[in-house]
């Protein structure tokens, strides 16, 4: 009995101290006030259930400067918008660790050097290069978008065979033939329909069928994203290998395994072994069957991103199975961009009277810049500069950007740190901690945005934003301080929303409504609660737009207009 009550004695004094040194803490003088949370667990369930709300209710009663925590990590909240300079430029808060805590749990491996590789390489999308790159994904966007017509004159045929066999039902197009209708591999094409007029939904216009013309089509929205988005975007990183060698290094396969592993990123992110999750270890799978490198840098149209970071991994001796988890972190990268064009999408559809202005701006442009003798000849060029300086375009992509934005600015303390906020107020970071700045808690906050949770596409037209009387210098934070791909990811996605508007009509089946998943804080875009269902037709007789690259001439290596996007 004796040897019992020693050994549980032992035992609860081993687990107090192990409590006491993992989970406790006791605030020092001049640390951030701390919010208690849950013995074990801490803050965890109500930030993952719905991190801006804990997080606003968090400074309402503790002040905008304070500590939680999220399992044995204690964790800094900055939530004073007009310290963010003060933040990105504080030299102890790094965000190495963070991103090796992104590369060691969520891809599994570690990248040497990765500090100076990813300066290097992140030359490769600014510059002429920036320009050159726009210039490729111009150049795939149509691609993709002409093999997306294509499907429209598929469905045109089969629409004839549907009134022919009198079938007044929606049909699922035989995947084979599909496969064999255009660049689209059969996993995405699966899920096209054939809206065959027949069974018109109420409330829709008739399809517009002519001699020649298309059909409207149906297809989940993420499916039809990604075909004239992500398959532009895969191709403008990889190039387009010898087709057939690839096997399932396809944009369309890739996109629906990425889609899959994304689920679990959350769970990865915080340290959660992937064996857990049979579903991400088998998309991975398939995401890591990729060209060799040797092939990679060869193959046609290979970004120079892609061809720096190989070589630049493979002077380090770097494996093999390291520069394939890279490729998928720089694909983990652009699927933000992918995210934005689909709200892009969804919000151009979503609201006749969003679209008719995003529409009034691209048509009067294109109408000022076309040339040509005539309808088929119709052509207008666009510039950089011609992309950004378009107040609409321009503040819808921003207004996206604030309402769906999810990413927390982390950074680790690596030193004890005195940090002083922009009124002057001095707090003690302990070294070790993680700091952060939270985008969501300031793109919701009334004070500088009104109605929130409005989504007005206007918002940023000649806008100022204003926070205490103040004026917000940098409203929009979602880019974070260190992301080289901000001008990239912002000219594609106008450059999109341009020719999408152009080329295409595209609108919502009745009733299909989605939001964004709010449990999804902490990816940088948040993806939809579900997807939805749309229909497109390629609009008839559209002037064919190209990207000038002009990079150079008339002293325009600079970006200029509208939100072009500042590194600090
Ligand atoms: C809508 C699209 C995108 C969003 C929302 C986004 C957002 C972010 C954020 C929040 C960070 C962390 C920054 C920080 O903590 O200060 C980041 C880092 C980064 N982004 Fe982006 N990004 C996007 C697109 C891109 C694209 C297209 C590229 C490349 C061409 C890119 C390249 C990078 C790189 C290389 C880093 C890491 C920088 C470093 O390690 O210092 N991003 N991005």
């Amino acid at each position: 009995m004796m040897v019992v009550t020693v050994l549980l004695g032992g035992l609860i004094t081993a687990l107090t101290y192990a409590y006491l040194r993992i989970f406790y803490r006791r605030r020092k003088p001049g640390e951030p006030p701390i919010v208690h949370g849950h013995f074990l667990l801490g803050n965890s369930l109500p930030f993952t259930e719905n991190a801006v709300n804990f997080l606003n209710k968090s400074r309402d009663k503790v002040g905008d400067v304070f500590t939680f925590r999220l399992l044995n990590k204690y964790w800094t909240m900055v939530l004073d918008i007009h310290s963010y300079e003060l933040f990105v430029k504080e030299k102890n808060f790094d965000f190495k660790p963070i991103e090796e805590m992104v590369n060691n749990n969520v891809f599994g491996y570690h990248l040497v050097d990765g500090r100076k590789m990813v300066a290097e390489a992140g030359q490769k999308v600014s510059g002429k290069y920036l320009f050159a790159t726009v210039e490729t994904f111009a150049k795939n966007l149509i691609e993709a978008f002409k093999q997306t017509s294509k499907q429209t004159d598929n469905c045109s045929r089969r629409k004839n065979i549907t009134a022919i066999n009198q079938k007044n039902t929606e049909m699922k197009i035989d995947k084979q033939e599909v496969h064999h209708s255009g660049e689209c591999g059969s996993i995405a094409d699966s899920e096209l329909f054939i809206d065959s007029g027949l069974n018109q939904q109420p409330g829709l216009p008739t399809g517009e069928v002519g001699p020649g013309a298309g059909v409207w089509c149906q297809d989940e929205l993420r499916n039809f994203t990604s075909k004239i988005f992500f398959s532009p975007v895969f191709y403008t990183i990889f190039g387009r290998g010898d087709t057939g060698s690839s096997g399932s290094f396809h944009p369309q396969v890739v996109h629906k395994n990425f889609d899959l592993f994304h689920k679990y990123f959350n769970f990865l992110l915080f340290g959660l072994p992937i064996k857990l999750f049979p579903k991400a270890m088998e998309a991975v799978g398939v995401l890591a069957q990729q060209p060799s490198s040797a092939e990679m840098v060869n193959r046609n149209g290979c970004s120079d991103y892609i061809k720096h970071s190989t070589q630049f991994m493979l002077k380090n001796n770097q494996s093999e199975r390291d520069i394939i988890c890279h490729n998928l972190i720089f694909l983990h990268i652009n699927y933000n961009t992918f995210r934005v064009a689909y709200w892009c999408l969804y919000k151009l559809m979503e609201d006749d009277v969003v679209m008719a202005a995003v529409k009034k701006e691209v048509e009067d442009v294109v109408e000022a810049k076309r040339t040509g003798a005539n309808e088929a000849e119709y052509e207008a060029e666009f510039t950089a500069d011609d992309i950004n300086k378009l107040p609409i375009v321009d503040s819808f992509l921003n207004e996206i950007m604030r309402v769906m934005c999810g990413v927390l600015i982390a950074r680790e303390c690596t030193a004890d740190t005195k940090f002083t906020t922009v009124d002057g107020r001095t707090f003690n970071i302990r070294q070790g901690d993680r700091i952060a700045m939270y985008p969501p808690v300031f793109h919701h906050d009334p004070e500088v945005f009104q109605d929130p949770e409005t989504f007005k596409y206007d918002r940023f037209v000649d806008a100022e934003f204003f926070k205490h009387g103040v004026r917000v210098k940098h409203p929009m934070t979602g880019f974070g301080s260190l992301c080289f791909g901000q001008k990239l990811a912002m000219l594609q996605l106008k450059w999109f929303i341009i020719n999408v508007v152009n080329s295409f009509k595209v609108e919502l089946l009745n009733g299909e409504r989605t939001l964004p998943n709010k449990t999804m804080y902490g990816h940088e875009i948040l993806p939809p609660t579900h997807d939805v269902k749309c229909r497109f037709i390629p609009r008839e007789r559209a002037c064919t737009l190209k990207f000038l690259n002009n990079y150079g001439s008339n002293g325009s290596r600079q970006l200029n207009g509208t939100s072009s996007g500042s590194v600090l």
